[in-house]
């Protein structure tokens, strides 16, 4: 008797993905025909040159766009094809966002930026229903990015690193599967980076929160369990593998 294996999804995919955009009339193609799978709990990051479409592929893997060809599954499961409501309930759900430079609202502080996406969620009588749960649940997330300090404080009156920790309190409070960190640590001076970059490790290692992050710093690279290259729109692989990586 023959017995089937079935081998588990990858948590997310990206598969034969094509992507151009047009510039004077012409097209630039930027990726070429890329295959990335990322399994649960992995930490990934993308390194290339700049203009080498990191952000872009991250802007795909997030569906804060499409591809011309190719598709992106999230458990085995085509999304980058859904209509728009179910793709911004993904995007909402099962991603959160870090960006180089924090995108907090300048006008309100800590608690408030960390609870500003339960707001857009929620109607106004669901968060006011929840909003003690909420709050709890916030107070908890900025302990844990140790911001305890500076729950009244706005983004003016943190420092760098201070306001990456914000803004990773601010995409974990919606409890995301998947963590897309775009240069991270750009913004930062090595050591606040180095910081960040244990956060995040803490985050990936403890509470099995998958990260694909973008860096063009290879020692930043390094820390993750896997590094892949885009050059001349396709990948490249380097580094360690993932125990449950299964290809590029
Ligand atoms: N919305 C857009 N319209 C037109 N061209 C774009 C758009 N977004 C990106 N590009 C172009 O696509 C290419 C890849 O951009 P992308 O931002 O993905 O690269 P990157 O590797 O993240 O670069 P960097 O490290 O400098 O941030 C660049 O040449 C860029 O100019």
């Amino acid at each position: 008797m023959t017995e089937t294996i079935s081998m588990p999804h990858p948590q997310l995919s990206a598969i034969a993905i094509e992507k151009a955009y047009r510039k004077d009339k012409h097209k630039v193609p930027v990726l070429r025909g890329i295959d990335v799978d990322v399994q649960k709990a992995e930490f990934l990051s993308i390194v290339g040159q700049s203009g080498s479409g990191k952000s872009t592929l991250m802007h795909l893997f997030g569906l804060l766009d499409s591809p011309d060809i190719g598709e992106i599954h999230l458990e085995g499961q085509r999304i980058d094809d859904l209509p728009d409501h179910a793709r911004d309930q993904i995007r909402n759900r099962v991603f959160g966002f870090i960006f180089q430079f924090y995108h907090l609202l300048p006008e309100l502080n800590l608690l408030e930026n960390v609870l500003s996406p339960l707001m857009i969620r929620y109607s106004t009588w669901e968060y006011w229903k929840q909003k003690k749960q909420f709050k709890q649940d916030a107070l908890e997330i900025i302990e844990k990015v140790g911001l305890s300090h500076r729950i009244k404080h706005r983004p003016s009156e943190m420092s760098g690193g201070e306001m990456q920790r914000a803004a990773i309190a601010r995409a974990l409070i919606a409890k995301p599967q998947i963590l897309l960190a775009d240069e991270p640590t750009g913004n930062l001076d090595s050591s606040t980076g180095k910081e960040i970059m244990d956060l995040l490790t803490s985050l990936n290692e403890q509470d099995q929160l998958t990260i694909i992050m973008v860096t063009h710093d290879n020692a930043i690279a390094a820390q993750a369990h896997r590094t892949v290259r885009l050059t001349e729109g396709q990948i490249e692989v380097l580094g360690k593998s993932h125990p449950t990586s299964a290809s590029a």
